[in-house]
């Protein structure tokens, strides 16, 4: 039973160096992929080290919807047993604001004879499918997203289609890796093909891949931005998932704002995640790059523009005009937020972020002023800040259960470095 929490937290600045051992929760994105391809192949798939917290239970409960059956042996273990198949579900598929779970089973249901609506919460629903949507169409599958955005009518008849669809991608990466993993079922093999350059983080799409050819399916990148997918289907696999990169972000911000050192019990190479990336980063605090390009490793950004309040000169985020459409306006809410904690922190600059950075806040933990911080519904929002409040006395962070879409045990990980989280109203 998830516990629960305060209407916030103020973090109480620690001192010290917060040092330890922290194992990060298993990968969203790749649970999420393993949910779904387990429930695509015939047969029982046993995933480890798999993350529990409300995107994946939403995906989960999705595919029990639809004829999966999802069993949680342990923590960290989903055991999957699946016809090789989905079924109509009979109430539409409600996915909160989980990304992954909306876009990728927005494809997946289209392999089904029958209707499906997926649907989200109030936040999904300002978030852009109609690239998905379209691809869809133009594989013969009728689908209807008249915002835009979910809820998509997806009247499937069985068929997904085959031959060259091209998809823009230049909004969400999503798109491509939901159509890639739901290509396996096509009439014949397809062709899908980036319309344009631009794709959010091209490592999603490599994580996607990793994940189908896990699961027996045949994918090949033919040319820079095209890949070629066999019609084979999924075999049931046992599948362990790796820890969640986006989630060490926060340990790697917490080591370069506290000097302390946390064993992760995993390298940052290790990582197969496009936010491994980031590491790199945040280890040169205080002496952060002028330019970061954000683009690689977007769900980052909130955690290396938090660090940057703090860095000895200015940072400016450039590649991230997609975190406009996640689950907030990351660059608004990070701008507003900063300068929150001092006015002039930060400010957009068009899609830009500049965190102007004030080396000075590393010695504000006795401040009189104090800052209660709005996170939006957007969990990334709630776990970065809380970072500022290591060193700026009186953050209060709003919402803290909002963690839960990715990292549940968030404020418990942090207790058990010593940092003292104030229940506050
Ligand atoms: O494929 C994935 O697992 C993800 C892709 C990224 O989204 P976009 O592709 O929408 O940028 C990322 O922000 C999200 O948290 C997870
Ligand atoms: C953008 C995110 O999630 P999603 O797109 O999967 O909702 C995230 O976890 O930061």
């Amino acid at each position: 039973m998830p516990k629960t929490l305060p209407p916030a937290y103020t973090v109480i600045p620690p001192g010290r160096p917060l040092s330890g051992r922290v194992s990060p929760p298993g990968s969203k994105s790749i649970t999420n992929r393993a949910l779904l391809l387990a429930a695509l192949a015939k047969g029982t798939s046993r995933l480890t080290g798999a993350l529990k917290s409300k995107d994946t239970v939403l995906m989960a409960e999705a595919l029990r919807q639809m004829g999966v059956v999802v069993e949680e042996p342990d923590v960290q273990s989903f055991l999957v047993t699946s016809s090789g198949s989905l079924t109509s579900p009979a109430r539409p598929l409600s996915l909160g604001n989980a990304g992954t779970a909306t876009r990728f089973l927005t494809a997946a249901v289209a392999t089904i004879n029958g209707t499906v609506v997926v649907d989200g919460d109030e936040d999904m629903r300002l978030r852009p499918i109609r690239p998905l949507v379209e691809a869809l169409r133009s594989l013969g599958i009728e689908a209807n997203a008249p915002t835009g955005c979910p809820p998509v009518t997806i009247l499937g008849t069985g068929r997904f289609g085959k031959g060259r669809v091209e998809i823009d991608a230049s909004l969400s990466s999503q798109y491509v890796s939901a159509l890639l993993m739901a290509a396996p079922f096509g009439e014949g093999p397809i062709e899908v093909a980036l319309a344009g350059h631009d794709i959010g983080a091209r490592g999603y799409v490599d994580l996607t891949l990793a994940a189908m050819r896990s699961f027996g399916a045949k994918v090949e990148e033919t040319l820079p931005g095209t890949w070629l997918v066999q019609p084979t289907g999924y075999t049931a696999t046992d599948f362990h998932v790796e820890p969640d990169a986006s989630a060490a972000t926060y340990l790697w911000g917490i080591e370069a704002l506290t000097g302390g050192t946390i064993d992760l019990g995993v390298s940052p190479d290790a990582f197969t995640q496009p936010d491994a990336a980031a590491q790199a980063v945040l280890a040169q605090f205080p002496h952060m790059p002028a330019v970061i390009d954000g683009s690689q490793m977007q769900d980052a950004v909130p955690t290396m523009a938090v660090v940057a309040a703090f860095n000895n000169h200015p940072v400016r985020f450039v590649g991230i005009a997609n975190l406009r459409v996640k689950e907030t306006d990351r660059i608004r809410a990070v701008a507003n937020e900063l300068n929150r904690i001092r006015p002039g922190l930060a400010r957009e600059d068009g899609d830009d972020l500049i965190v102007a950075s004030d080396p000075a806040l590393m010695q504000a933990a006795n401040r009189a002023e104090t800052s209660r911080i709005e996170t939006y519904h957007d969990h990334r929002i709630a776990m970065s800040f809380a970072l500022a409040g290591l060193r700026v006395g009186n953050v209060t962070i709003l919402d803290p259960a909002c963690t839960g879409k990715t990292y549940p045990e968030y404020w418990d990980m942090l207790a058990s470095l010593g940092v003292e989280l104030v229940p506050t109203s």
